[in-house]
């Protein structure tokens, strides 16, 4: 089976001359299809750079990373763009345009899918905030919602386009224990079901039953501690 992402190597700095500072060092690591892969360590290990790299949100400086197969590093801006459109991301402060409804945001993520006319994306975009929860404030715009809910807005957007990888930086951080639970059952249901593979920074230690491995990183290395659940 061939891994959804591999990273062999992977280095990255900040900065430049004597601001210069290393935040990732040697990282090796590997998600499989249908594999959920939690990720801990303390704050500023280097998780979120991580995951953007893995996103293809970053430029790769040193090492590889490859997502479905294909190589990050030194790839045009096209080409991440277009392995982006497969790359459900849920990250830190939400992202969610202001200016958009709950709806219409979760929407966004829905038109990423190809050949679905506009009726069938806005009931998929409706079916996903029912799921989290927000069916009765699809008019709302972000700033009407609360923290938890954009959450669930950002979650839902993530997942309405289909991910074939989910890449979630702390998706149960204002959630309470129970929306919480309910959000990580439906990111592992998805692994699961559809085969996505999932890698998910968390420090909630409510959650870390639903993984598949733990993996666990401190001055941006992966410690050899990372084992699998049974
Ligand atoms: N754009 C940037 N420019 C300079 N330094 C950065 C930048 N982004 C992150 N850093 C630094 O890199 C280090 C790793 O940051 P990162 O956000 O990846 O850590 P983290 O483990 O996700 O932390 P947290 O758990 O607090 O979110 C930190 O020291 C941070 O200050």
């Amino acid at each position: 089976m061939a891994a959804m992402v591999r990273l062999e190597g992977l280095r990255h700095s900040f900065g430049s001359g004597v601001n210069r500072r290393q935040v990732l060092q040697d990282i090796s690591l590997c998600v499989d299809p249908g594999e959920v892969v939690l990720l801990t360590g303390p704050s500023g290990c280097g998780k979120t750079t991580l995951l953007t790299l893995i996103g293809a949100l970053r430029q790769v400086q040193e090492g590889s990373v490859q997502v479905f197969g294909e190589e990050l590093k030194g790839a045009s801006r096209a080409d991440r763009l277009k392995l982006r459109r497969r790359i459900g991301m849920i990250i830190q402060g939400h992202n969610l345009l202001r200016c958009l409804t709950a709806e219409q945001n979760v929407q966004m993520g829905a038109d990423l899918l190809q050949g679905l006319s506009y009726r069938a994306r806005r009931d998929r975009s409706r079916e996903w905030l029912r799921v989290v929860g927000l069916s009765d404030h699809l008019g709302k715009l972000p700033h009407d919602l609360s923290g938890g809910q954009k959450q669930r807005v950002s979650i839902a957007r993530a997942l309405a386009a289909r991910p074939q990888l989910l890449l979630a930086d702390e998706p149960t951080a204002s959630l309470d224990s129970r929306t919480g639970r309910e959000v990580v059952e439906l990111l592992k249901g998805l692994a699961k079901d559809q085969g996505c593979g999932v890698l998910m920074v968390t420090h909630d230690p409510r959650i870390l039953d639903v993984a598949d491995r733990l993996v666990q990183m401190e001055d941006g290395q992966l410690s050899n501690g990372a084992f699998a659940i049974e």
